[in-house]
């Protein structure tokens, strides 16, 4: 069985996203395999262990009837609506096994096809044979049975086989088992039936699921905002495909899970002084907003830097200081906004003092500021923290991206990334520009969102797993410019600041939320809560 997410001192339930992660299989969940991986994968399982594709049937199905038995009981009635390939095959098997456990149950065959898979067929007959009160036929839209609520509604039509967009009558029943929506529950197997797990499904019919009790992997599609209505919440089933195919099965898409991010945190050295964790420098704020430079500079402290100095413009110096005594301050000579960045530069050379600059929140993007960020690019060559309005004057000035340093870490918000890269058709080709950009850059590009997607010089793309909608708020992408700038201030490697700091600032969101509630929480609250996430993390 799944594990519900659970951090210390706080009970499995609590609003802290809404995913489930297999923690005990971690090599499962890491890996993001397309369509054709995961039947390679199935393949491969079958061919080597002693176990037959009707048996992987039998074991993925039991696991649908499990979760579902924990989360409904007898009293509800079942209607499972089963297609003609192996999708439909688990149907049967689930139709079969709640059956056995006391459920109602009413299995439908959407005869769509002529071919039928072979373990489809095996298993329709054995129902057929056992409960043959039981089963309905729908050849066109006016077989759809009328449906007296609560009942739990299970999709078991198209899986990952789906091989075009659903049209015609099959359309029809997908959107009639939507209409079902109020009042019932859907259950998608695997993946909501009509959604194409690798491409987009904009414009295509999809059952619009509650649950999606997805095997072994997540699907690249569950991660992309423009399926956020259609999969619901997916559970992860682990169901014992082969680990050597997981392990040894290359992919260009991850997601980060709880070792992994363990793995790359580093202890501090008992012996440490403050010179050991690096001075972070942050270029933030103007007037009105020196907020943004207060929370990515507070960020940057509780994240571990030795020293952290932030560089403001006049107007924000009493903020600073009192806001965050902790921290040193440098002021610009213009008042109302960062113009020279002096003290940073030395002889036209940036003093070697800072390990890292982040730059970009509250910043604005007048001429000067503009003007300045150029020279900074062109005299600093350590990886830094590139974000917000620095961003933005990037994308004003095209050739500027040529001088970041290699290795730096841009964060647009997806309205900053279509300003930097342009716009794209939906999500999925947004992916694809955001890993070609990496690596025609040479830069870590992360883009904002429900699942922040990390893609790396090589092409490879990580997803975050932690955070909430209540991470949706001003602020909060100024603290996670303190926390990266603060990571790489302490000597973590690029790639390992941006998948460890963007883990804990989703991680510090989640404690926040169930905390405060995701309504009240505001950026602050995900500074408070860096150090239970350090500890969590620490823990594992
Ligand atoms: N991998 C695993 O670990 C395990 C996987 N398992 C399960 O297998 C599932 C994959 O099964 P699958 O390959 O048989 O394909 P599936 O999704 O049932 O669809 C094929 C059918 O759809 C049809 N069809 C396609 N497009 C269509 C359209 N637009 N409109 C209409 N029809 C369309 C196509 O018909 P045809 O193209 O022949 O007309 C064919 O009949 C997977 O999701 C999981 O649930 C578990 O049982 C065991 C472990
Ligand atoms: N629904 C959500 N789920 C998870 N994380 C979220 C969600 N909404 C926002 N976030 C996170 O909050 C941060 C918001 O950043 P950004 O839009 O730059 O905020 P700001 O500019 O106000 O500081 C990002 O790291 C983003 O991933
Ligand atoms: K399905």
């Amino acid at each position: 069985m799944t594990a519900v997410r659970c951090y210390p001192g706080i009970k499995a339930r609590e609003p802290i996203g809404h995913y489930i992660i297999a923690y005990h299989e971690p090599a499962t969940i890491m890996k993001i395999f397309s369509s054709a991986q995961i039947k390679a994968a199935d393949a491969y399982t079958i061919a080597q262990e002693p176990v037959s594709s009707l048996q992987l049937m039998e074991r993925a199905a039991e696991k649908c009837a499990a979760w579902l038995d924990l989360h409904f009981t007898p009293q509800t009635p079942f209607h499972i609506f089963c297609g003609m390939g192996n999708n439909g095959g688990d149907g049967w098997v689930i139709a079969r096994l709640l059956l056995k456990k006391g459920y109602t149950v009413t299995a439908y065959l959407l005869h769509h096809t002529t071919r039928q898979s072979a373990d489809n067929a095996a298993n329709q007959q054995v129902f057929r044979e056992q409960y043959p009160q039981h089963v309905r036929d729908i050849y066109e839209v006016g077989d759809f049975p009328v449906l007296a609520s609560p009942c739990v509604i299970v999709d078991a039509i198209f899986g990952t086989g789906l091989n075009r967009a659903i049209d015609g009558w099959v359309a029809g029943i997908i959107h009639k088992i939507n209409d079902q929506r109020n009042g019932n529950t859907i259950v998608a197997i695997d993946i909501p039936s009509g959604m194409l797990a690798d491409a987009s499904s904009l414009h295509i019919p999809t059952v619009k699921a509650h649950h999606t009790l997805s095997f072994e992997f997540y699907k690249l599609a569950f991660l992309m905002p423009e399926n956020a209505a259609i999969a619901g919440e997916v559970h992860v089933l682990p169901i014992g495909l082969h680990p050597e195919y997981i392990t040894h099965t290359p992919v260009r898409f991850h997601l980060t899970d709880p070792e992994m991010i363990h793995t790359i945190y580093q202890p501090r050295d008992p012996f440490a002084h403050k010179g050991t964790y690096g001075h972070a420098l942050l270029i933030a704020g103007s007037y009105g907003k020196m907020g943004a430079a207060v929370l990515s500079a507070k960020a940057c402290l509780h994240t571990g830097a030795g020293l952290v100095s932030s560089y403001i413009p006049e107007c924000g110096y009493n903020i600073m200081q009192i806001a965050e005594p902790c921290a040193m301050c440098i002021t610009d000579i213009h008042p109302h906004y960062n113009s020279h960045f002096q003290e940073v530069f030395r002889n036209n050379e940036t003093t070697d003092q800072y390990k890292c600059i982040g730059i970009g929140p509250g910043l604005g993007t007048e001429t000067a500021t503009a003007k300045a960020l150029e020279k900074l690019l062109e005299l600093y060559n350590r990886p830094m923290v590139i974000d917000a309005d620095a961003l933005n004057i990037l994308a004003s000035y095209p050739y500027l991206l040529r001088k970041v340093p290699p290795g730096s870490i841009l964060t647009p918000h997806p309205k900053e990334f279509t300003r930097l890269f342009g716009p794209s058709a939906n999500h999925f080709d947004r992916l694809e520009l955001l890993s070609q950009k990496a690596v025609s850059t040479q830069l870590y590009i992360l883009l904002k969102g429900r699942y922040t997607a990390m893609a790396c010089p090589d092409g490879a793309v990580y997803f975050n797993p932690t955070g909430n909608p209540g991470m949706a708020t001003g602020g909060s992408g100024d603290v996670l410019t303190g926390i990266l700038t603060s990571l790489l201030a302490q000597g973590y490697s690029p790639k390992a600041a941006l998948l460890l700091g963007t883990y804990l600032h989703g991680m510090a969101g989640d404690l926040a939320a169930a905390k405060y509630s995701q309504e009240a929480m505001a950026a602050t609250d995900i500074i408070t809560c860096l150090g239970q996430a350090f500890l969590y993390i620490k823990g594992l």
